[in-house]
């Protein structure tokens, strides 16, 4: 793992709030990234900047003191997965994912492949998509109500040694319920009252989201398109820490 991003990469984050870095490039990243306190969030970086922008993008938010989500949703036959889970953890990043319907002996490989680090990033499997609703899994083929092929692909994400699952917020509930307070739920499909769902189907709100069990909240456009971005941001946390406060 890249020393330098272990120094500089900010162990105490006061919130629970993944920004959702979809830019077109490296430049329009950072310097949205320069308005933004790594004590205040973490940043998910996805296909499109990942593409555009690649590794170094990623070493760069880290040696500014930012815990990356590397969002690549990795989904090939387990030696292709276990490699590129390597290189994620090679580059330095907090967290990296696959997609939980690549199966167990996909999932297993990748858990074995980071087995031996001292310093591994958190293995998170995506479920089902928070764009889609049951009529999106019924063309596939999978005829049982989202929560189901949720909850059956968080247990055989568990059973295969991951730290926990992408869902919805909706299904957090009832994962806390069946696999443990100690199994993460990183949730996007996270909207403000007044924001659009925009191709998200699967939607909570901030707060309501933390209320179900989810662990992280990942936001992207209502933050990102935001006309003050920093404002949103600022005040999703100080909801966010009113309805802490309101639990102590
Ligand atoms: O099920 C999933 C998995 C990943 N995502 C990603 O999260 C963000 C959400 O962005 P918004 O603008 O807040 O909708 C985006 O990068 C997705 O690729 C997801 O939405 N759902």
């Amino acid at each position: 793992m890249n020393p330098l991003i272990l120094e500089n990469a900010t162990a105490n984050v006061a919130s629970p709030v993944l920004v959702a870095l979809d830019f077109s490039t490296a430049d329009a990243a950072l310097a949205f990234a320069a308005r933004l306190d790594p004590s205040q969030c973490r940043l998910k970086v996805g296909k499109e900047l990942f593409t555009a922008a690649g590794p170094q993008l990623v070493e760069q938010l880290a040696a500014r003191g930012f815990q990356v989500f590397l969002d690549l949703k990795f989904h090939d036959i387990p030696n292709t997965v276990a490699h590129a889970c390597k290189m994620a953890a090679d580059i330095g990043v907090w967290m990296v994912n696959v997609h939980a319907s690549g199966g167990r002996r996909m999932m297993s490989a990748a858990a074995e492949a980071l087995a031996n680090y001292s310093q591994r990033p958190l293995l998170i499997a995506v479920t089902v998509l928070t764009s889609m609703e049951a009529a999106d899994l019924a063309e596939i083929g999978i005829t049982v109500p989202p929560q189901e092929h949720v909850l059956r692909l968080a247990r055989l994400t568990r059973d295969s040694g991951f730290d926990g699952v992408v869902c919805s917020a909706q299904e957090a509930p009832l994962l806390k319920a069946e696999l443990g307070q100690d199994f993460k739920l990183v949730t996007p499909g996270i909207r403000l009252a007044d924001s659009a769902a925009d191709d998200q189907r699967r939607v909570m709100t901030p707060v309501a989201a933390l209320q179900a069990g989810a662990d992280y909240l990942v936001i992207g456009r209502p933050i990102t398109k935001a006309v003050d971005p920093l404002a949103v941001l600022s005040g999703i946390n100080a909801d966010i820490r009113a309805w802490q406060l309101s639990q102590a």
